[in-house]
């Protein structure tokens, strides 16, 4: 186990730069995300761990050591791609027990490498696989054998670059709780990409959100969903996605230009623009005290299997919301939604000022 750190990396492919000035702290045992949409440095950042790709500038540190000039296998960590490449004339079993004979990372007896493999295979769902050979597979079968050759093989950090993104959305589903259990089960350090965002709220201990080559926060689940620093992180969490309504702050109240959102104003918030963020899941049908209410009414209601996405128009703002089936009006009637201050957040130049319940501090 190791921990990881990467202090003002920086790196350009020709003219491309790929990450600036990035810093990421993982602590030793800690399962660690990495979200962010295509392009953003994501291989980029675990080349650079697992020294795959030379860095222009800043430092990697594992387990304390400075990785400058160190080879990659000498680094002790174990990266997996999304392409993964498997022998074709080997058995799954033996797949996954080369990396446990090469030697390189210490000698297993026979008992051993068959534990391991037992344990592997068991969580990844591939126990009843291992004789077979990687034609006899399914591709998302074959990327659970080539993710098992990395986890099979003990290391001071996992570097795992979507792994789950060939599997059906069922078995993904499936496998990111399996994963789950395999981090808390292993305690490795595990640096994980992805770029769903189900996958880092399910799976992170700590999530760093990534744009255009730097970290725009780092947090638990709990922190980035509820306290998105800015727009593009509020937006990148949450399907479907947090509304952002352009309102003014003057004499007290908040108000959207047509007047379809009108409240108090919380203490503190200077007057002038702001955007207003609301998740479509936060809001609700009916008025409840101290909640924040839209009256509009429904322009389209749309299944998505136990709940009804509705499109509220109110004055000339449309609004999504999610709602339970049961309680969701139909096309053509009025509506009353709302929502809670706490959750109406408020942004000051594209950054979370807090909510309209007030300004709270960022990481409490
Ligand atoms: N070998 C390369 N040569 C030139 N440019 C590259 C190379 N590898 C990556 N890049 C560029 O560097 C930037 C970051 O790429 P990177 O692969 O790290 O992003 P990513 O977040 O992993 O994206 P994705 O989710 O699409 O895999 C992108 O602009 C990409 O085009």
């Amino acid at each position: 186990m190791a921990s990881l750190t990467l202090d003002g990396v920086t790196k350009s492919y020709g003219k491309t730069r790929a990450l600036t000035e990035l810093s990421l702290s993982v602590g030793d045992g800690e399962f660690f995300v990495i979200l962010g949409p295509s392009g953003a440095g994501k291989t980029t950042t675990l080349k650079s761990v697992a020294g795959l790709e030379p860095i222009d500038d800043g430092s990697v540190h594992i387990g304390g050591t400075d990785m400058a000039g160190v080879e990659p296998y000498r680094r002790n960590v174990a990266m997996a791609f999304e392409s993964y490449a498997l022998y074709p004339q080997k058995t799954v079993h033996d797949n996954l027990a080369s990396p446990l004979r090469s030697g390189r990372t210490g000698t297993y007896s026979r008992a051993e490498q068959d534990e391991r493999i037992r344990e592997v295979t068991e969580t990844l769902g591939i126990a009843h696989l291992r004789s077979r050979f990687p034609r006899e597979l399914s591709n998302g079968q074959r990327q659970r054998v080539a993710l098992g050759r990395v986890l099979v093989r003990p290391a001071g950090a996992y570097l795992l670059d979507e792994p789950l993104s060939h599997l059906d959305a069922k078995l993904r589903a499936a496998m990111r709780a399996e994963l789950k259990q395999l981090g808390a089960m292993s305690s490795t350090t595990t640096l994980y990409v992805t770029h769903d965002y189900q996958e880092a709220l399910a799976l992170g201990d700590r999530i760093a959100v990534l744009r255009a080559g730097q970290v725009v926060q780092v947090g638990t689940a709990a922190q980035i969903w509820s306290r998105p620093s800015d727009t593009f992180v509020a937006r990148a969490l949450g399907q479907p996605e947090m509304m952002l309504l352009p309102a003014t702050v003057d004499g007290g109240r908040i108000r959207t230009a047509d007047g379809a959102l009108d409240m108090a104003a919380p203490a503190g918030l200077e007057r002038g623009p702001v955007l207003l963020g609301i998740r479509p899941r936060a809001l609700t049908v009916g008025d409840r005290d101290g909640a924040v209410t839209v009256r509009g009414s429904v322009r389209l209601a749309e299944r998505l299997g136990r709940v009804i996405e509705l499109t509220v128009r109110s004055h000339d703002t449309d609004l999504v919301a999610v709602v339970a089936s049961a309680v969701a009006p139909a096309e053509g009637a009025d509506v009353t939604l709302c929502v809670p201050p706490a959750e109406v957040h408020v942004f000051v130049d594209d950054t979370r000022w807090g909510s309209v319940a007030g300004k709270e501090d960022r990481d409490a």
